[in-house]
């Protein structure tokens, strides 16, 4: 799938202070006052480009602390005012779009509630048509990329092209350490859609604590997304939502000053020749994988003809079985990670249960068509 999104790169419009961009502020504004001595904490830090703040919250269930609402708005207006850095707040509505605009916030972004909702996209772009304002647009709660891809576009069709997506994992049913399970390869899948796409990784809402925080920046750093959006707050222990989650603006500070800062590219020309070198060595490799991989299903397709004229079921547990004791103990003499291994050899083993399968009901087709002719003949 290939992504035509008209993207405008980020650096033209917002002024990153320094690379990558840092979006950070509290999950909510609580008051006035915790609002606006962790924007000057966190101006004075020098790292961050962008305050956010929580103003409307959606909580699963009534009666939790839902956002302080519009008041909310002129804090942030003043905090800009004090620290000079642009604003950022989540919207989930039209008015919540309308409001943000007139209270001049500069970058509005969508929550993973609201992705996972078409109706919901599409209000917030139709509130948005005219409008010239950054949206960033957060993955939908479900690991589902073509949901997360829509929104995009119909946030891009209202004719916003300073866009990007807010990538902070996904909600798993599996027991885990995060919060949200990252599943970095619908991120991967999305930027290699969409190269010119920004992607900003949400630490905290991926981690739900502030411990895994710097590891999973990192990581989102080493994948080349382009910014962190992490919740930070003057006293986390006192915070009214996510609580956890969010560190102080001086804990923010020497997280950033930590991150190993890679580029995509290198100009040193011994970098280029050595990996243009080894890159040869991978095509040939992956070359001789597919060539084995084709040569391997065509011995599949001949034993599922033979099972099918021999009536004989298509899935063989025990052959099975053998076929994965001894794969992956050579995987393992050859320090292959056993989990790739199992994956890999399972995939290849539903496509040979795919592949017979379709030979099984080529026969049964045919079949039918045979049976159906003779009947036809002697009726
Ligand atoms: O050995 C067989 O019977 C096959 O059809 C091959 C094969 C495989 O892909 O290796 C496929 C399906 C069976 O469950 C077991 C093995």
């Amino acid at each position: 799938m290939k992504l035509n999104l008209n993207i405008q790169p980020l650096s033209s419009w917002i002024n990153v202070k320094n690379e990558p961009l840092i979006i950070s502020g509290p999950c909510s504004a609580e008051t006035e006052e915790q609002l606006l001595s962790t924007a000057h904490l966190l101006a004075a830090t020098g790292k961050v480009s962008v305050l956010r703040a929580g103003i409307w919250k959606p909580r699963t269930r009534p009666g939790e602390f839902e956002g302080i609402g519009s008041i909310g708005l002129e804090w942030l207006k003043k905090a800009k005012q004090e620290t000079g850095l642009p604003t950022a707040v989540e919207v989930a509505t039209a008015k919540h779009v309308e409001e943000a605009l007139a209270a001049g916030v500069d970058i509005l972004w969508i929550g993973a509630r609201s992705t996972a909702n078409p109706f919901t996209v599409q209000e917030i772009a139709d509130a948005l048509k005219g409008v010239d304002i950054p949206v960033l647009v957060k993955n939908p709660v479900n690991p589902d990329l073509s949901l997360w891809v829509g929104a995009l576009e119909r946030i891009n069709n209202a004719g916003i092209t300073k866009l990007g997506a807010i990538h902070r994992g996904f909600s798993s049913y599996e027991k885990s350490s995060f919060r949200n399970e990252p599943m970095w390869e619908l991120a991967i899948q999305l930027k290699t859609h969409c190269p010119e796409l920004p992607i900003i990784n949400d630490p905290s809402h991926i981690c739900g604590n502030r411990e895994l925080i710097p590891y999973i920046s990192q990581k989102a750093l080493d994948l080349d997304m382009q910014g962190l959006m992490i919740e930070s707050h003057i006293d986390p222990s006192v915070a009214w939502t996510d609580a956890k989650q969010q560190v102080t603006p001086a804990a923010l500070a020497e997280l950033v000053e930590r991150f190993n800062l890679r580029k995509p590219e290198s100009k040193n020309e011994d970098f280029a020749d050595k990996l243009a070198d080894l890159r040869k060595q991978i095509d040939k490799i992956d070359d001789l994988m597919i060539q084995k991989l084709g040569e391997r299903m065509a011995i599949v397709e001949k034993i599922g003809q033979y099972k099918r004229d021999n009536n004989v079921t298509i899935l063989q547990v025990n052959r099975w079985d053998e076929i994965m004791q001894k794969r992956t103990a050579f995987a393992k003499a050859l320090k292959l990670d056993l989990g790739f291994t199992e994956k890999f050899l399972e995939l290849v083993h539903s496509e040979s249960i795919r592949k017979q399968t379709q030979i099984m009901n080529e026969g049964k087709a045919a079949a039918n068509v045979v049976e159906a002719t003779a009947n036809v003949s002697h009726s």
